[in-house]
């Protein structure tokens, strides 16, 4: 199976949303530029720019951003040539005001996320995006917890809601290899021919470029990368060796090899704050089926509470809590704290 437009695969990265985790949602409109142009220049067909926890995410829980989002993607949009630029909302944090407001700023792709078994909460979102004439892309988050048939069940909810593609979400970095070659299979069969099937994965088992791979065989066109990893927990599929391993296989992705190396060594590295790591925490985290996001929280409250954050992010994979649910994490820590006194 192809994307089309003469691509096999076609990438979207997103450096400067779910890497916004990685940098405490501080990214620059300097650094914002940057980024973009040179992903542009290099040929990356999609660009997502927003605040980690997508539209509206800045807030006291999730964090706030350092440059309002909006600058950010007004910026982005300012600087590419060839690539779009895409956005992503969760509905609750963000509004359909948001989706509004960033049709307005140039934005052309939506991308909507939910957890894995809520897809209907984004029904009227697509809707919207859909009349805007904005392309759509539904997120089914922390994919793992779910069945690859009860998945593909939520698939069909959001492309009937007007999705055209819908993503295997691994946020986590909890899927191996199979995993995500069933759940791709089993939405193939439910949407195949209506809608197309994307895969993101998370590195926490170290297996994303490989996942993103075993996706694509089974039949996702559309995935994500991370340029040098930048993202959520233990970073994402590293966007660079992505487009490495896809022309190394003979496949189209449209972006130039060794560009992308460049601008992961010289323009990306220089702006992290810190490598994004497969180290006990993340670890931790893929083994336990904990929301990627969930790392930076912990570790504040576990300073906070002098408590062991692996714990902290163990306990809330026990609770198989979800995104949305952070303040859990301070609850967490408290009991933990109780616990040890
Ligand atoms: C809002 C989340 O960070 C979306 C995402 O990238 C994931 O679930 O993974
Ligand atoms: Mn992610």
């Amino acid at each position: 199976m192809a994307y089309g437009d003469g691509l096999d695969i076609r990438v979207t990265d997103s450096t400067l949303r779910d890497g916004s985790h990685a940098v405490r949602h501080q990214f620059t409109e300097e650094q914002v530029r940057g980024v973009v142009r040179e992903l542009d220049a290099a040929g990356v067909p999609v660009i997502e720019v927003t605040h980690g926890d997508g539209l509206g995410g800045s807030s006291y829980v999730y964090g706030r951003s350092g440059t309002d989002e909006r600058v950010l993607i007004k910026a982005a949009v300012a600087e590419a040539r060839q690539a779009k630029i895409a956005a992503l909302m969760l509905p609750g944090v963000g509004t359909k005001d948001d989706i509004r407001a960033v049709h307005d700023l140039g934005v052309s792709v939506i991308r909507i996320a939910t957890h894995c078994s809520e897809a209907d909460i984004s029904e009227q979102h697509f809707g919207l995006a859909r009349e805007m004439g904005l392309e759509t892309v539904g997120f089914l988050m922390l994919a793992h917890r779910l069945s690859p048939e009860d998945l593909a069940r939520q698939a069909r909810t959001m492309v009937d809601a007007g999705c055209q593609c819908v993503y295997v979400t691994d946020s986590a970095g909890a899927l191996i290899l199979d995993e995500v070659t069933d759940r791709v299979e089993a939405m193939i069969a439910e949407i195949g021919g209506e809608a197309q099937i994307g895969f993101h994965g998370h590195q926490n088992l170290s297996l994303a470029v490989a996942n993103t791979m075993f996706a694509f065989r089974a039949g996702a066109v559309q995935v994500d990368g991370c340029t040098r990893g930048l993202g959520a927990g233990a970073g994402n599929t590293p966007t660079e060796a992505l487009v490495a391993v896809c022309d190394r296989l003979g496949l189209s992705t449209g972006i130039d090899t060794f560009g992308m190396m460049r601008v992961a060594e010289e323009v990306v590295r220089p702006i992290m704050d810190r490598e994004c790591v497969v180290d006990r925490l993340s670890l931790a985290m893929g083994y336990g089926g904990v929301y990627s996001s969930f790392m930076g929280h912990a570790s504040r409250a576990a300073e906070r509470y002098g408590v062991d954050p692996a714990q902290i992010l163990l306990r809330c994979g026990e609770r198989r809590l979800v995104g949305g649910q952070e303040d859990q994490i301070t609850q967490i820590a408290l009991e933990l704290a109780e616990e040890t006194s």
